[in-house]
């Protein structure tokens, strides 16, 4: 299968390239290359180029919640979002915590065709918090897990989580920690601060989040282990990271921020709309300033969608009861656009930093978020930079269709996404083999 891409702009930079794709790779860059025989040609004049987003934080519900996702329809909306990796969380049903699971999650993947699924492994048994998963076990399984978390959860026990780091440090693997002190947050629906105090919904302090993630960038150091902190919330947080950033040197810790989290703030509340609410919680435009500045400088390593479909009943009823989360693989992109290119905080090289490279470095994919050159594996995303669109959540690929950009028109659109050079997505539309 070849595939000619025509006048792109490489990272948004220097003049037209036309780039020639054929059996997974990159084999021609140039000018005016002819089109072959059979060859697709996707005409990318004015498009921007770069390797396919990496999200090390999605919840795709299959096994379990077939009812809001599964492993094919979220494939889909990562594949249309400009996906070709994605690491699926473990708060499944049942969870993926032994080899079985991760194995299952790994094949319905390769099924569906359309995105590199990658399950990622309990680090407690049912996310419990109480006893390690045998975590060995899923590293060793035909699924390879490389990533670990509880996400939905908090490895509170600070001993568990030291072990859990000592294991992940033995087998090569990270520890991605959903950072929140359960006992600060008891109840909690909404950030803590004057918004929530308003509205009388119980506050989620920042201070859960920031505690557990200085306590575990001091384990880190002290096992040598890569730890990843999940969905970065506060301007705290990005401050306990810069701080550990620059006085533990070797330090291998890496941290996220969603895309929500970049662009809303709780002002969105005072609907009490529980498609706002999610965990951890929208913060303040102080807090989103913050996020968008540590990201833009590196503290703070790359964007994660925390993809979290839910059903209609779970989300259209009272705030209080409301299950948190919110759609993220097809807005993603035009989010980040949003937030960081439209304010000059990153060029298009940033944002392939943010959504590709980074993601894939720290979850160790070593054919994702590759240099734009010859002989690299072919997984790119076309971006329409100038094209703007209107949110539906009725019209996304997800089953479930909790997006809280419902109506919005955002930047940037996803043309075509590649997976070894098969065109995986293309004008709105996916192509499963
Ligand atoms: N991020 C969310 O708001 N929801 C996540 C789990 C969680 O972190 O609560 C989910 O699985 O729905």
């Amino acid at each position: 299968m070849t595939v000619l891409i025509t006048g792109a702009l490489l990272y948004g930079e220097g003049d037209p390239t036309d780039v020639r794709v054929r059996d997974g790779e990159i084999v021609e860059l140039g000018t005016g290359l002819a089109v072959r025989d059979g060859e697709e040609v996707l005409d990318a004049t004015g498009l921007v180029l770069l390797p396919g987003f990496v999200d090390l934080h999605t919840h795709l519900r299959e096994p379990g919640r077939e009812d809001t996702e599964t492993i094919a329809t979220g494939s889909a909306a990562a594949a249309l979002g400009g996906y070709t990796a994605v690491f699926a969380m473990a708060n499944t049903d049942p969870v993926a915590d032994s080899a079985v699971v991760v194995e299952h999650v790994h094949r319905r993947g390769l099924e569906a065709g359309l995105v590199d699924v990658h399950p990622v492994g309990a680090v407690t048994v049912g996310l419990r918090g109480e006893q390690l998963a045998e975590m060995g076990a899923m590293a060793a399984s035909a699924a390879g897990v490389r990533v670990f978390s509880d996400d939905g959860h908090c490895v509170s026990d600070p001993l568990l989580m030291r072990r859990a780091l000592e294991y992940a440090t033995a087998l090569d693997v990270v520890v991605a920690q959903h950072a929140e002190e359960p006992r600060l947050t008891v109840g909690a629906e909404a950030h803590e601060g004057p918004t929530a105090a308003r509205l009388g919904l119980t506050g989620w302090p920042r201070a859960a989040e920031e505690a557990v993630v200085a306590r575990d960038v001091l384990l880190a150091r002290d096992s040598g282990a890569r730890l990843h902190v999940c969905h970065v919330s506060t301007a705290g947080t990005a401050e306990v990271l810069r701080w550990a950033r620059t006085t533990m040197p070797g330090l291998r810790v890496s941290a996220e921020v969603t895309p929500h989290h970049l662009l809303l703030d709780d002002s969105r509340l005072h609907t009490y709309d529980p498609v706002n609410k999610v965990n951890p919680p929208l913060r303040e435009a102080a807090d989103v300033a913050a996020l968008r500045r540590a990201l833009a400088e590196g503290v703070i390593d790359c964007v994660a969608t925390d993809h979290a479909p839910h059903a209609p009943q779970e989300k259209d009823t009272e705030f209080a009861v409301a299950r948190p989360g919110m759609l993220g693989l097809q807005t993603a992109l035009s989010v980040v656009v949003e937030a960081m290119v439209r304010t000059g905080l990153l060029d298009w090289r940033g944002v392939a930093r943010v959504m590709s490279e980074r993601p894939a470095q720290i979850a160790s994919l070593p054919d994702h978020g590759r240099p734009l050159e010859v002989g690299e594996p072919a997984n790119l995303v076309l971006v329409d930079p100038d094209a703007t669109w209107t949110v539906r959540g009725a019209e996304l690929a997800s089953i479930a269709a909790n997006t809280p950009y419902e109506g919005m028109t955002l930047p940037g659109r996803v043309v075509a996404t590649l997976l070894r050079g098969r065109v995986t997505a293309r004008d709105g539309e996916v192509r499963p083999c």
